[in-house]
């Protein structure tokens, strides 16, 4: 029977089944198949996705993740700290900052550590995309879309549209309690207006440097944390003059905080923790 080693780590509560593919092998057209089963709450390991960990030409290791519906997605920000936290204390890379590669690019961790234990991560996610053919998203390809009108399931919303290498479109509501993100997320996300899906973000403003955040996640639904939205969060604040370029914003998603900062340089610095749950073996069907 084919075992499969996993670690299950989750920052913020955004849970995945971490597999050090420097040591297991897994069949190439079986990933988005051992994702769904794997991440399966009555069957499986129960997780939002699965995170591979992979040997890299370009950086030290490389991350590729699956959604729990089996697709596959160009980033994760939550998963990078924790591919960083895992890479640090498995010795697969021996400075305190390094580079990791994703689908989407190349992006620099560096681990805060006591005894060889890493408590928190800041990632250098690289500059956000704020055009249409970004996303992509119908329309003028080479427009933004800030504040802009868009109908759906009926009704008319304003919302701010940003890649962080994966698609989001961020909703300034005034109350995050009665956000529509379980009727909106999936109606966006099969919207043919976003040809590639949507990760939905409803974010209300406490401060210029304080906001609420909820999210309905292509690929996965509702979780409790989504750290490429929070940066997309704090990037669409910025667009909206919600927010300072170049400050701490201070972002409180379901399961804990995130620090983001879109530097005046355009980089979008992440800071937050990442935490592992425990060490299994999955036993393939
Ligand atoms: N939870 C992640 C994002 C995971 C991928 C996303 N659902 C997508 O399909 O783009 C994060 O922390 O960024």
């Amino acid at each position: 029977m084919k075992k499969i080693h996993f670690t299950k780590m989750h920052g913020l509560g955004n849970n995945y089944l971490y597999i050090n593919m420097f040591e297991e092998k897994l069949e190439e057209d079986r990933l988005s198949n051992y994702a769904v089963e794997m991440s399966n709450v009555h069957t499986g390991v129960g997780s939002d996705g699965i995170i591979l960990i992979c040997p890299s030409e370009k950086a030290p290791v490389k991350m590729r993740i699956f959604n729990n519906d089996g697709s596959e997605a160009k980033n994760c920000g939550n998963g990078l700290r924790c591919v960083a936290k895992y890479a640090f204390e498995n010795g697969l890379v021996s400075e305190e900052s390094f580079k990791i590669e994703t689908l989407a690019g190349i992006v620099q961790a560096s681990v805060f550590q006591n005894d060889g234990i890493v408590h928190s991560v800041t990632v250098d996610m690289g500059e956000p995309g704020v055009l249409r053919r970004d996303l992509p998203m119908a329309g003028e390809q080479e427009s933004r879309v800030v504040n802009e009108e868009i109908t759906v399931l009926g009704k008319t919303y304003s919302f701010t549209a940003v890649s962080m290498g994966n698609p989001h479109g961020v909703f300034f509501v005034d109350d995050i309690g009665t956000a529509p993100l379980k009727e909106l997320g999936p109606a966006l996300n099969n919207d043919e207006r976003f040809p590639e899906g949507l990760n939905v973000e409803f974010v209300e403003k406490v401060s210029r440097q304080e906001f609420h955040f909820r999210v309905w996640e292509r690929g996965t639904g509702i979780t409790q944390a989504c750290g490429t939205g929070a940066c997309a969060a704090v990037v669409a604040a910025a667009l909206n003059n919600l927010a300072d370029r170049n400050e701490e914003v201070t972002v409180h998603l379901a399961g804990g905080d995130l620090i983001i900062n879109w530097t005046n340089e355009g980089k979008v610095l992440m800071t937050g923790p990442a935490e592992v749950i425990c060490n299994g073996v999955y036993f393939v069907k």
